[in-house]
């Protein structure tokens, strides 16, 4: 089964109101593929994502960069969180439980919903970053949950997995890769919203990019796993992108190999190059 290659850009925790004109403007004026050959999405910060998404062409995507494990409410968003912080300061007297309330708030500070997110529209979201994983803790059954929750919502998930350079160089890629699948896996109901996302933090914003050859390395025995798994069919046409150091002189090398259905992009989406990369869909046509 053919599958539509992916590029993403995930724009990070990056961007003024200027920039992200600038970035959005770039890529509205591009001639890329179409949407047949190839579906973009780009991910800017939380706070820009209705911006991008008024301003942005209408055959490419917007990805939130993260969402709330379950329903929204007494977790709150930014701006829920700023809307419960006023009302104590007007309701009541500054006292300990108000503190301690504020505390727990202030906890899921950056956290938007996934209803939040369909209700604006917005019809992606990433999930398991190693960034997140790895700076805010997020474990294995953590990120099953969250990709679970998103797809109940009807939110289209980018599922991030990869293993770092200790655990490759201690000969466990795969254990740790198939073991960040399988939470995720035994949660998803429908794979037609997922493409799983390969970034081995090793290459993240590091410059070392995966060898075309390690890439698909790890992507056939991803699909093999899925093929094991979950089943044959969904093994043929979920999407495994590729993601870290990604950029306009290695993408077509990459895209060119069986598995790698296209990438998951940090630092170059927030440049011109990023235009590049989405028509390395090309290659897979050749
Ligand atoms: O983390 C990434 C995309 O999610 C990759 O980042 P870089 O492309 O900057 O290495």
């Amino acid at each position: 089964m053919a599958r539509k290659f992916f590029v993403g850009g995930n724009w990070k925790c990056n961007g003024t109101t200027e920039e992200v004109k600038k970035i959005v403007t770039t890529l509205n004026e591009a001639e890329v593929p179409s949407e047949d050959v190839v579906e973009v999405v780009v991910s800017p910060p939380f706070v820009f994502l209705t911006f991008v998404k008024s301003l942005l062409r209408s055959d490419f995507h917007v990805a939130a960069q993260n969402c709330w494990v379950r329903k929204g409410g007494a977790f709150t968003g930014e701006i829920r969180y700023r809307f419960i912080i006023c009302s104590f300061f007007t309701a009541h007297d500054f006292d300990l439980l108000s503190v301690v309330y504020l505390a727990v708030n202030f906890m899921f500070f950056s956290l938007n919903s996934a209803e939040m997110l369909v209700n604006l529209s917005i019809p992606w979201v990433i999930i398991g970053h190693s960034e997140r994983r790895a700076l805010l803790n997020e474990s294995n059954e953590f990120v099953g949950d969250k990709v679970a929750y998103a797809l109940s919502q009807g939110l289209k998930v980018i599922a991030c997995i990869g293993e770092t350079l200790e655990e490759r160089e201690s000969g466990s890629t795969m254990a740790v890769v198939a073991a960040q699948t399988k939470a995720i896996a035994g949660k998803v109901t429908n794979w037609d919203n997922v493409v799983l996302a390969y970034e081995p933090v090793w290459a993240i914003g590091t410059g070392k990019v995966a060898t075309p050859a390690q890439a698909q390395e790890v992507h056939c025995e991803l699909r093999k796993w899925l093929h094991e798994n979950v089943g044959g069919d969904i093994a043929a046409s979920t999407r495994i992108i590729y993601g870290g150091s990604v950029n306009g002189a290695n993408c077509k090398e990459l895209a060119a190999q069986p598995d790698v259905d296209g990438f998951l992009v940090g630092g170059a989406s927030l440049k011109p190059e990023f235009v590049d990369i989405i028509k390395a869909a090309t290659v897979k046509k050749n």
